[in-house]
């Protein structure tokens, strides 16, 4: 779809919201709808999108399946983990130290591994719970979708459907993730060892510490409680702010992972962000990180690649990016890694 060029110089012109809303119905056309898409995701890397199509009924099912297993005891839930990485996990973030105040389920999305995984869920009846994930996946894989193919057609791509391709392919590496911070204790003096900002009461510690999402794009949906930030230039040309992102349970917030930066050469931003737990009501947030296959190999879409805008990253398969990614902590800005022309080793990866 070709938007006029006076149509695309005069949405342009207007400012961008700190946090860009975006109406996934499409009320002023398709081609108007991608346009606003690449732009949200080159300038600020995310955006919330809201008419998304997604029901309620979906989401309220997860959740309710969620904080069913979330409010089992302790012995009972650790019986669905440790994490390896998948699974239950309490506090531990990965394998290199990160802690953070929560407690999760890391799933993989594909229907078998679900089941599996759910007989140490649900002991009761497992089928509630993956039943409640697969219909999740499905319409939140046909959102992601929806979102690649519009930034497909914005960019110009000549087969706009590549990217989504990448994350519908039956064997795509897709992982759904539910983290729930349970409400933060109020302490009076700073919190030990894992970021606790202040020490008066109602202070509040790091519920996810800082880091950019590894895989193409991801849709996050969460309750009414606050805590996502995301880091934003702050706009005088100095420095980055971190920027609260109020919280909307209708909406799902959705970003640019570091492989959707590297398919387009930079063009569209993987955006930092992090969870800061809260001080009362506990937070449940659920997020789809649509993945390609392992042997999915990433490199620069050619229309992205101009003599103005050289390759950054060298080619790589995404088995090789997990592999960097899980040998290295939550913030590492693991892109580095994969620069053209870059020569850069990392203790405990072999590239
Ligand atoms: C510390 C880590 C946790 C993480 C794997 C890693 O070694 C570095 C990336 C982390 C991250 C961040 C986004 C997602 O929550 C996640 C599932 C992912 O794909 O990359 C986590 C990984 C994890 O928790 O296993
Ligand atoms: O829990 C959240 O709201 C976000 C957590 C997050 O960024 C992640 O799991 O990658
Ligand atoms: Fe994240």
């Amino acid at each position: 779809m070709v938007v006029p060029s006076d149509t695309m110089a005069a949405l342009e012109s207007l400012p961008l919201d700190i946090i860009p809303t975006v109406d996934m119905s499409a009320p002023a056309g398709r081609g108007e709808l991608a346009q606003r898409l690449v732009r949200a995701c080159a300038e600020r890397g995310f955006f919330k999108a809201v008419n998304h199509g997604v029901p309620p009924s979906v989401s309220s099912r997860l959740d309710a399946a969620a904080m069913a297993f979330f409010a089992r005891p302790a012995r009972v839930k650790q019986a669905a983990g440790p994490p390896d990485p998948l699974g239950y996990g309490s506090r531990n973030i990965g394998a290199h130290g990160d802690v953070g105040e929560l407690e999760y389920l890391l799933l993989h999305t594909e229907p078998d591994a679900v089941a599996r995984k759910a007989k140490t869920i649900d002991t009761e009846d497992p089928s509630r719970f993956s039943e409640a994930v697969n219909e999740y996946v499905d319409a939140v894989r046909r959102l992601a979708c929806r979102v690649l193919d519009l930034l497909g057609e914005g960019l110009g791509l000549r087969d706009p459907t590549s990217l989504s391709r990448l994350i519908s392919a039956v064997d795509s590496d897709s992982l759904l993730r539910i983290n729930h911070y349970p409400p933060s204790r109020t302490v009076d003096g700073p919190k030990s060892g894992n970021g606790g900002v202040g020490g008066a009461k109602g202070s509040t510690a790091i519920g996810f510490g800082e880091h950019t999402d590894p895989q193409i794009l991801s849709v996050l949906r969460a309750n009414d409680v606050d805590g996502l930030q995301v880091l934003l230039p702050d706009g005088h040309g100095g420095d980055e702010d971190w920027v609260q992102v109020p919280a909307d349970p209708s909406a799902f917030f959705i970003n640019v992972g570091d492989l959707l930066q590297a398919l387009t050469n930079g063009r569209l931003v993987s955006i930092r962000h992090r969870v800061m737990a809260s001080t009362s009501k506990p937070r449940l947030s659920t997020i789809y990180f649509a993945a390609p296959p392992l042997h999915a190999h990433i490199s620069a879409l050619p229309e992205t690649v101009t003599p103005a805008s050289p390759r950054r990253y060298r080619p790589f398969t995404w088995e090789e990016y997990k592999k960097a990614m899980y040998a290295l902590r939550l913030s590492h800005n693991r892109l580095d890694l994969f620069q053209a022309g870059g020569d850069v080793t990392v203790k405990g990866y072999d590239q």
